[in-house]
């Protein structure tokens, strides 16, 4: 029996029979002469190259925006050397590009000219996807020494770049406010149109919106839902550029970090919030939004979530990593949320939803 005090020896148990099983320089030979295995091992190899070449994946979409070769290419179609004239790129290496663009399936060539592929079309149609490639050079920038990064041995520019771009400061570089709260509204539609597909508002009078923004969700909320009465609480800086769409929109100021929850809403909204902020401002906001709902209120949480004990490819790789590169908050899993749910006094919590991770999950719990 161990010492009080002392360390106890590190649990340690091997890894489980498949990995035993991959382990095996023979059985990697043996799997290309079997059939069935033939296919899993050449599908397993192409998802190791894609995690080990991802990086540059993302790099030459950076290049593809930067260089406005889709929107050239939603005008018409055009020539390697009529689109290296445009972007000045040399030939040579522009052809290389756009070999990896068509790669992407992102543009086609036909009969020697490049032409937008429906996947370009449809990147240049979903709202936010442009404004979010072009803002990761600050991400990528973090990772550049991951090791460091995770050891927490580096400051990351993220932490600084949201309150930056929300915060006081932001007041005296509106163009960067613009345009990075363009890129939350833009990135909003998506989130909206899952979030309210995936929540019934048949039976609400009025909905807050905490941390809303400028508006965008309410807007989405209004159009589906004429009847509800609407209200908007951010951070009095942000609501003052909050459009007043609607007479049923009440705009309500005021800091969660430090403010009451106003009371009224028998519905309220967090949308990619939560994640911003570290636990002891997690649970002390759903406990304000407790106390402020009625009897029988409901709160609906909508944010990515981890995957838990069932990792996800998209959420706990770009979520998960995004979030600790702000230093203030992290992805959750819908297990922690809950369980910080049960400490700030709600009992009924719905199963988690979602159509598509990578763009939002959703849980409801009403006070009982
Ligand atoms: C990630 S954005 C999400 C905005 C919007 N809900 C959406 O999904 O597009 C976080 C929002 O929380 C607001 N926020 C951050 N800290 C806050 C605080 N202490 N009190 C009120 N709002 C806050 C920010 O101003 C910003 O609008």
């Amino acid at each position: 029996m161990p010492l009080p005090g002392a360390s106890r020896p590190e649990r340690r148990s091997p890894p489980g029979f498949f990995a035993r099983l991959a382990l095996s320089p023979r059985l990697h030979a043996l799997a290309e002469r079997i059939p069935g295995l033939r296919g899993h091992a050449r599908s397993e190899g192409r998802a190791l190259f894609e995690m080990i070449a991802g990086f540059v994946r993302s790099q030459a979409l950076l290049a593809v925006v930067e260089l406005r070769l889709l929107p050239i290419l939603a005008e018409s179609s055009a020539s390697t050397a009529q689109l290296s004239t445009r972007t000045s790129v040399p030939e040579d290496r522009l052809a290389i590009l756009l070999q990896a663009a068509a790669a992407l399936k992102l543009v086609e060539r036909r009969r020697g000219l490049w032409r937008l592929a429906p996947r370009g079309a449809a990147f240049l149609t979903v709202p936010g996807l442009e404004a979010m490639v072009r803002h990761h050079p600050v991400l990528y920038r973090d990772l550049n020494d991951p090791v460091a990064f995770f050891r927490g041995e580096t400051q990351p520019e993220l932490a600084g770049f949201w309150p930056y771009v929300f915060g006081p400061l932001a007041e005296t570089d509106a163009g960067l406010a613009q345009r990075y709260s363009s890129l939350m509204a833009d990135s909003q539609a998506l989130v909206a149109e899952d979030t309210l597909r995936l929540v019934s508002l048949s039976d609400a009078r009025r909905l807050m919106d905490v941390g809303g923004g400028t508006g965008t969700f309410l807007r989405a909320v209004a159009r589906k839902c004429p009847e509800l009465d609407l209200a908007l609480f951010d951070l009095p800086h942000v609501v003052a550029a909050a459009p007043r769409f609607s007479p049923r929109l009440a705009v309500q100021p005021g800091d969660f970090r430090q403010d009451p929850i106003p009371a009224g809403a028998d519905i309220i909204t967090l949308v990619r919030i939560l994640y911003d902020h570290p636990d002891t401002t997690v649970l002390s906001l759903l406990s304000a939004i407790h106390d402020a709902l009625p009897q029988g209120g409901r709160l609906v949480i909508s944010e990515p979530m981890s995957g838990g004990a069932r990792p996800d490819a998209d959420t706990d790789i770009y979520f998960a990593i995004y979030t600790l590169a702000m230093c203030s908050g992290r992805t959750r899993s819908p297990a922690e949320l809950r369980d910080m749910l049960v400490k700030s006094g709600f009992s009924t919590i719905s199963a988690p939803r979602t159509r598509r991770p990578f763009v939002t999950s959703v849980i409801e719990v009403s006070k009982a």
